[in-house]
């Protein structure tokens, strides 16, 4: 790094006095040479820098990501680093971030690359036939191949099952909101994105469709929805909005049903059932309309419904709402927590869409490979051999285009048209 004045190439004149950073390929981000300037910030400076850079004919703006691609290109990332690096960038949670750092780190790189090399192996042994005929190699060779490839199965199954886990890092928890009309859902819903982001009114009956808003939460992603009111109605708005609030309700992590103090007995059937099957956490409302403490709502709530998690509090005077709060954050991170384990102990994976594609594709070719039944390969004919062959060839390609090792061209401009200028 050197310090030094920025000079017109021209007229001479000292632009900046700033410093200049020297990264020697191949050792680079873009794997190239690289000079970068660091300058001033103000307007006048970057753009006499600017347009001093522009009298060299060579020079010109990079394009959104290109550095990126550069660096793609030259083998210095793969594509799944790419993509952690723009999940980097783009990290709203700290969650997000550690899972991002992880891919920028070649994480997924190298169990995707191993993966496909298990798949090359089987493949090899499979054309190890092919070239030197049946005779000519050890019998148990097509043993070995479906050995490997059915390792190769489990594997694909074991990174397809992380494709939820890692969704709830990409975009966090679902907490459904949920409970009978005029409780205070939406009150809840404002307080937790602090700002009206609900119509709250006292008439029952005021939210009609499922309203999501994506929130930090004690430093996790969380989609919180607020739905309808749920009771019996004729109401054919007020029906479907209730149809609507039982899918999100269905569809979330975490379920929450907020009950209003004075009508703790008066719960529709449909409310109680609904309760009853999905076990939700309780926040009991309202507590300022009715001379009870918070211990003997607590216990009037429970001998109505024999729940895990009971608050009491009032979202209007405040009273209870930091012990809901920090009670319902540690209630959210032992979910999330819970989500990411699923019966695993390592470390979550950042499967994206794009992924789980490629991945859904190698199942099938690797299950076609396994289905042709070669065990017995005497009664196998070698046409039979070449098919399996280019199963699992199909299969180390999908693979492969996870990656961006090959065949990747036209997912490229995608990728790297999502990146701002200069990185
Ligand atoms: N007294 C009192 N009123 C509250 C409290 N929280 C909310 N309310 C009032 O209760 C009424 C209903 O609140 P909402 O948040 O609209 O209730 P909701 O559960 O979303 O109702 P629907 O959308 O109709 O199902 C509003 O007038 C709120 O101001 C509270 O803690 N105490
Ligand atoms: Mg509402």
């Amino acid at each position: 790094m050197y310090r030094c004045e920025v000079i017109h190439p021209q007229s001479k004149e000292v632009l900046d006095s700033g410093l200049a950073v020297y990264f020697k390929g191949p050792k680079s981000f873009t794997g190239e040479d690289i000079v970068e300037f660091h300058v001033h910030s103000g307007r006048a400076i970057l753009n006499s820098v600017l347009s001093a850079l522009s009298t060299f004919p060579s020079l010109r703006l990079a394009e959104p990501g290109e550095f990126t691609r550069r660096a793609f290109e030259s083998g210095r990332l793969d594509l799944t680093e790419v993509e952690g690096l723009h999940d980097l960038i783009n990290a709203d949670t700290s969650s997000q971030r550690q899972a991002a750092l992880q891919a920028v780190g070649g994480v997924l790189r190298q169990r995707f690359e191993s993966l496909r090399g298990t798949i090359l192996r089987a493949l090899s042994f499979v054309e190890a036939v092919i070239d030197f005929g049946e005779e000519e190699v050890e019998d148990d060779v097509f043993q070995e191949a479906r050995v490997l490839a059915r390792k190769a199965h489990t594997e694909v199954q074991s990174l397809l099952a992380d494709y939820r886990r890692s969704e709830i890092v990409r975009s966090g928890l679902r907490l459904a909101i949920f409970g009978p009309p005029n409780a205070g859902k939406s009150t809840l819903l404002n307080f937790l994105a602090k700002r009206e982001a609900a119509i709250v009114t006292n008439i029952p009956g005021t939210t009609r469709d499922v309203l999501e808003v994506t929130l930090d939460l004690g430093g996790l992603p969380v989609i919180v929805s607020d739905t309808a009111g749920i009771r019996s109605t004729e109401d054919i708005v007020e029906k479907i909005g209730i149809e609507r609030a039982i899918e999100a309700i269905d569809k979330a992590d975490v379920k929450l049903c907020v009950l209003d103090v004075a009508e703790l007995d008066k719960a529709s059937a449909e409310l109680n059932s609904m309760i009853r099957r999905v076990k939700p956490f309780l926040l009991i409302n309202k507590l300022d309309s009715r001379p009870l403490t918070p211990s003997q709502a607590l216990a009037l709530a429970k001998e109505q419904h024999n729940a895990e998690g009971v608050w009491a509090a009032s979202l209007q005077s405040g009273v209870g709402v930091d012990a809901f709060m920090a009670e319902l954050g540690a209630k959210l991170h032992d979910t999330y927590a819970a989500q990411l384990e699923h019966g695993r102990t390592d470390t979550p994976l950042v499967i994206n869409a794009r992924h789980r594609e490629h991945l859904q594709g190698a199942l099938q070719f690797l299950d076609a490979f396994l289905g042709q039944g070669l065990e017995g390969e005497q009664n196998g004919s070698s046409d039979d051999i070449v098919f399996a062959a280019e199963e699992l060839r199909y299969a180390a390609q999908a693979i492969g285009a996870i990656t961006g090792r090959i065949d990747v061209e036209d997912i490229l401009d995608t990728i790297f048209r999502e990146f701002c200028i200069g990185k």
